[in-house]
């Protein structure tokens, strides 16, 4: 299928602190229109486009400048002949741009509903939409109390009835910084369809909780320009933003393609080793060699892989890619470490991270290792590696992946919803938009280390191959997904000729 190109502004992910400055940026200049104006034509734009015809809307509203966005679209939606029932949890002062929304709120036939009379309600919810503006990057702790109640039959009721439901800005409860719902398992967030998010993209409408609350994303700048000094943190990993694949010489042989040994297979594991060395060889390799630890199996299927014991394997210039099923043995870490130290190009995956975080000697072997290196933890082996908790990495994971980048001077790929992606030294940190949860089966991890080893070994550098790993392997389960290969039951496998295709078609396209 074509791959979806999204315009190149709407790829830059601004943290809080930027989109604030804008906010600051655009107030000094004090335009005719405010941007809460703006906000609200905006969100206008998008509920007649959903919905032409008036209906039935309920609107969310809360105590900040997301609710004061939400009582202006009730006035907006209310003259143009909707049937506008406004539920406000307001607490403290207004905004003077907030005010002038509830003024005008309260001058409309938008009608006043109590929260308590819909978290009462256990039956039917009488509207066609709903508009979400109870918090927005305002948020400063756990939604709870009423507001948490409301969310929850909110979140109840338009699941059960399929309404959908508009997020200004981001969806309440979720940070938008992280994409995690604030207070994990204690807090609440609103599961919206939709998400209109106003004056940049946001890094938390792309990765952690996000993948079930945002829903489809849609950025309004407001017009408003974005100065020189406000610099975005991040971009979206996606077809527009991939690096090309080199160009293939006519006078080329095996030889000019690079050599991949995937190191792992202790006993009952050759199978990771057989997933990589595949899709290596898939993905472009010119000799993919399957070293393993004790589980010296042969793949019938793919003669081509030159399958042999680890222990026995020389090494000459080959591009190493450690930990598939390799296990925490000692003669797994005694292996690992004369990887390391022949200071080749890496990828270090599953039991290789699990072996890194647990041994000093390796950790620092990894230090003097001066080649590039991509690690692929997932967020356990992410914990590990940090000597932090599960929740912790869940609860920022961009700033794991960057403390991860930074301690062991990797690429870092952190998998998982919308996987982040972090290179050494401050640059700029990569969201993948690819993937869905068919990816969650044993085996794809292994897959996506063969993947970048491959690429690796056709001369693209440790992050170039990390972004279009991850997006490769994201992209062919999705299209798995579109014939019905999955989500359910896809292995991984079937991703390895999907991954092929994939590349073909992204040197097909950049060939153009
Ligand atoms: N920045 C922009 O580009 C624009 C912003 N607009 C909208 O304004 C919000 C941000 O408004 P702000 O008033 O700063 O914050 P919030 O509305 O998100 O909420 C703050 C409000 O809520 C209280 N609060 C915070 N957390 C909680 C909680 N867990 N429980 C209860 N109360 C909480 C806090 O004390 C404040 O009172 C932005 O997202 C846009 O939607 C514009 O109008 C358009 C431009
Ligand atoms: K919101």
């Amino acid at each position: 299928m074509p791959y979806p190109l999204i315009p190149a502004a709407h790829l830059r992910l601004y943290p809080v602190s930027a989109i604030r400055a804008m906010e600051q940026a655009s107030d000094n200049q004090q335009a005719p229109v405010s941007l809460m104006e703006r906000a609200a034509a905006a969100a206008m734009r998008l509920v007649t486009t959903l919905m032409p015809e008036p209906g039935a809307v309920l609107i969310l509203a809360g105590p900040g400048d997301n609710g004061g966005d939400a009582a202006l679209l009730a006035a907006m939606l209310a003259s143009a002949g909707y049937s506008v029932d406004i539920c406000a949890l307001l607490s403290g002062a207004l905004s003077a741009d907030s005010q002038a929304s509830w003024q005008r709120c309260s001058h409309s036939s938008a009608r006043r509903i109590q929260a308590e009379q819909l978290t009462a309600v256990h039956g039917y919810f009488p509207y066609q939409l709903i508009i979400d503006g109870l918090f927005g990057i305002g948020l400063s702790r756990p939604v709870s109390g009423l507001a948490a109640d409301l969310i929850r039959a909110v979140n109840r009721a338009s699941e059960l009835q399929r309404i959908p439901v508009i997020a200004l800005d981001i969806p309440s409860g979720l940070s938008a910084d992280t994409g995690a719902v604030v207070g994990g398992t204690q807090g609440i967030a609103i599961r919206a369809s939709h998400t209109l998010s106003f004056l940049g993209n946001k890094p938390g409408l792309h990765t952690a909780d996000a993948k079930d609350y945002a829903g489809h994303v849609i950025i309004d700048f407001l017009e408003a320009s974005v100065s020189a000094d406000v610099r975005e943190t991040g971009v979206l990993n996606c077809a527009n933003t991939l690096p090309a694949m080199p160009k293939r010489a006519g006078n080329s042989h095996k030889g000019s393609f690079g050599d991949v040994l995937i190191a792992g297979g202790a006993a009952g594991m050759s199978g990771a080793v057989l997933l990589a060395a595949r899709t290596a060889l898939f993905s472009g390799a010119g000799r993919v060699y399957a070293g393993m630890l004790e589980a010296i199996a042969t793949d019938y299927l793919h003669p081509e892989l030159m399958c042999r014991p680890l222990q026995q394997h020389v090494l000459q210039k080959e591009i190493i890619v450690a930990g598939p099923g390799l296990g925490q043995s000692d003669s797994a870490a005694t292996e690992l470490a004369r990887l390391i130290a022949a200071n080749h190009t890496m990828v270090l995956d599953a039991d290789a991270l699990n072996l890194l975080a647990q041994q000093t000697p390796l950790q620092s072997a990894l230090q003097q290792h001066t080649a590039e290196k991509i690690l692929t933890p997932h967020p356990l082996e992410a914990a590990r590696l940090l000597n932090w908790t599960v929740a912790e990495v869940q609860a920022d994971r961009i700033a794991a992946a960057s403390e991860l980048a930074h301690r062991y001077q990797s690429v870092i790929i952190l998998k998982g919803a919308g996987s982040v992606l972090c290179q050494p030294g401050n640059a700029q940190y990569r969201i993948n938009t690819s993937g869905n949860p068919a990816l969650a089966t044993g085996g794809t991890g292994d897959v996506l280390a063969g993947l970048c080893g491959a690429l690796l070994a056709q001369g693209l550098t440790a992050w170039d191959a990390a972004c279009l790993a991850c997006w490769l392997h994201g992209t062919a389960a999705d299209d798995l997904c579109l014939n019905g290969t999955g989500p359910v039951g896809l292995t991984a496998s079937e991703l390895i000729p999907a991954i092929r295709r994939a590349l073909n078609q992204h040197i097909a396209l950049g060939q153009l």
